[in-house]
């Protein structure tokens, strides 16, 4: 080793050949009914370094929903108020209700180089791709078919028949907007493990770039 040093003229460098990956912003959308809170929530225990953002909603809680770590739930006027002091990154009222991304997690966790993972539904991340451009990384979640999705909200027993027509109709449309993200991940029928080993691989993938995706807000 050291003959090889003194033949290149200078020590081996023991430090990194490649830069720290800076910290990434994942969006995970899709349809409603589709599996995001069940795909986020395995991700969750197992890339437990990653922050997951928590949405503020006005919308009810669901049982077994826990304010503060499954979602900010918040009145309608607290809502308002969030949104006239420009503290969200994207807001929408879907199906009557608010949602609504905290632009300080998302920013505290970029400042302090951790991984953030937004959930969004598709009319959000529209928004933020108009905020982050291609600097975050957009994944669509998607159902084997739309047979399956339906199937999956109706056994959910958390929509009337009204609500479920506007949701399935609604993800009709949205399935036409698939080419404004970078990948989609099929989460099919008792399949959740595989959607999230692929979340995971588009992760590492990312991170493992060259030039990476940078977000700044
Ligand atoms: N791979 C899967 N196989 C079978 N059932 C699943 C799978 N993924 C999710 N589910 C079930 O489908 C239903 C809808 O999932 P979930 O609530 O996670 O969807 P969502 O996309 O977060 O919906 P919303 O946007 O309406 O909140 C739940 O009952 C969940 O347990």
């Amino acid at each position: 080793m050291t003959q090889l040093e003194e033949a290149l003229g200078t020590p081996f460098d023991v430090g990194p050949q490649v830069p720290a990956p800076k910290p990434l912003v994942i969006v995970i959308s899709g349809p409603s009914g589709v599996g995001k809170d069940s795909v986020i929530k395995r991700l969750q225990e197992v890339r437990k370094e990653i922050h997951f953002v928590v949405t503020a909603t006005s919308r009810q809680k669901r049982p077994g929903e826990v304010h503060g770590v499954d979602y900010y739930f918040v009145s309608k006027e607290e809502f308002e108020e969030m949104i006239d002091k420009n503290e969200l990154l994207e807001h929408a009222l879907v199906y009557g209700d608010y949602k609504g991304i905290p632009k300080k997690q998302v920013r505290d966790c970029l400042a302090k180089g951790k991984d953030v993972v937004l959930r969004v539904d598709v009319q959000g991340a529209a928004t933020v791709r108009s905020i982050l451009g291609s600097n975050a990384v957009f994944i669509y979640i998607v159902a084997e078919s739309e047979f399956a999705l339906v199937k999956r909200l109706i056994e959910r027993k958390t929509e009337s028949m009204e609500k479920l027509v506007v949701r399935v109709a609604t993800a009709r449309d949205e399935l036409k907007r698939l080419e404004e993200f970078d990948y989609a991940v099929v989460n099919s029928d008792g399949q959740l493990e595989r959607s999230v080993n692929a979340i995971c691989g588009i992760i590492d993938a990312e991170k493992s770039r060259v030039i990476q995706k940078l977000a700044s807000i």
